[in-house]
């Protein structure tokens, strides 16, 4: 299976490059592309970053300046899988432990999009897609419309999305780790305050 981190922002918020961002002593996009080593799929930097080619392999967007969506949609293009973990480049704190949780899911389920929800919001950055909703987002790039939770809405039945609370799950489930805590886990560095939060 393919992993992607999207990692083409421009991350004005926090006012520097949060690829190169150093956290716990290494940038970000080393932490992402080594959980999703270790979630066990094939990592991949998605953006206009010649210069991360160090970390994994890269691919550009097809159509640059439509945001993440855009890079969804040149993984989806450049993918050899049926099912494509997705990621962004800046959740430090999520563990391993629930990205295998999220492909064994997908792979179960059999579901074009799984998805979690974490304060009662979705996170379309951190799921999995099937290659299939390429077309759909590619109508919903056509259009315009560049919100990521629209395109895949869009691109599929609501049937086919699994959309599920991590917090429901976690209180099911007595092997994910307590450290970092659950509500930690999908804590997006954004802008220095949430960065100095972590650090
Ligand atoms: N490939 C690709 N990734 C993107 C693009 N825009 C945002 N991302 C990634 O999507 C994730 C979420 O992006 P945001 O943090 O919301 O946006 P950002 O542009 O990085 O930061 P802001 O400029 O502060 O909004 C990050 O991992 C970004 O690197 C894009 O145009 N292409």
């Amino acid at each position: 299976m393919n992993g992607f981190v999207l990692a083409g922002g421009r991350s004005t918020r926090m006012g520097r490059d949060k690829a190169l961002l150093p956290y716990a002593g290494r940038p970000l996009i080393a932490h992402a592309v080594d959980l999703l080593k270790m979630a066990g799929v094939e990592p991949h930097i998605v953006g206009a970053r010649p210069d991360l080619a160090a970390y994994a392999p890269v691919i550009e967007d097809l159509h640059p300046g439509c945001g993440p969506l855009g890079g969804i949609e040149a993984a989806l293009a450049a993918s050899s899988s049926e099912l494509n973990l997705f990621l962004p480049v800046d959740l430090p704190l999520l563990p391993a432990a629930f990205l295998r949780y999220l492909l064994q899911r997908a792979e179960i389920s059999g579901a074009d999009a799984t998805m979690p929800t974490w304060g009662g919001g979705p996170e379309p950055l951190c799921a999995i897609y099937c290659r299939d909703l390429l077309a759909g987002i590619r109508e919903s790039l056509a259009s315009g419309n560049y919100k990521v939770m629209h395109a895949v809405e869009n691109a599929v039945r609501p049937s086919e999305v699994d959309l599920f609370s991590v917090e429901a799950v976690a209180a099911t489930r007595d092997d994910w780790p307590l450290d970092p805590p659950l509500r930690r886990w999908f804590q997006n560095l954004n802008t220095p305050a949430e960065l100095a939060l972590v650090s």
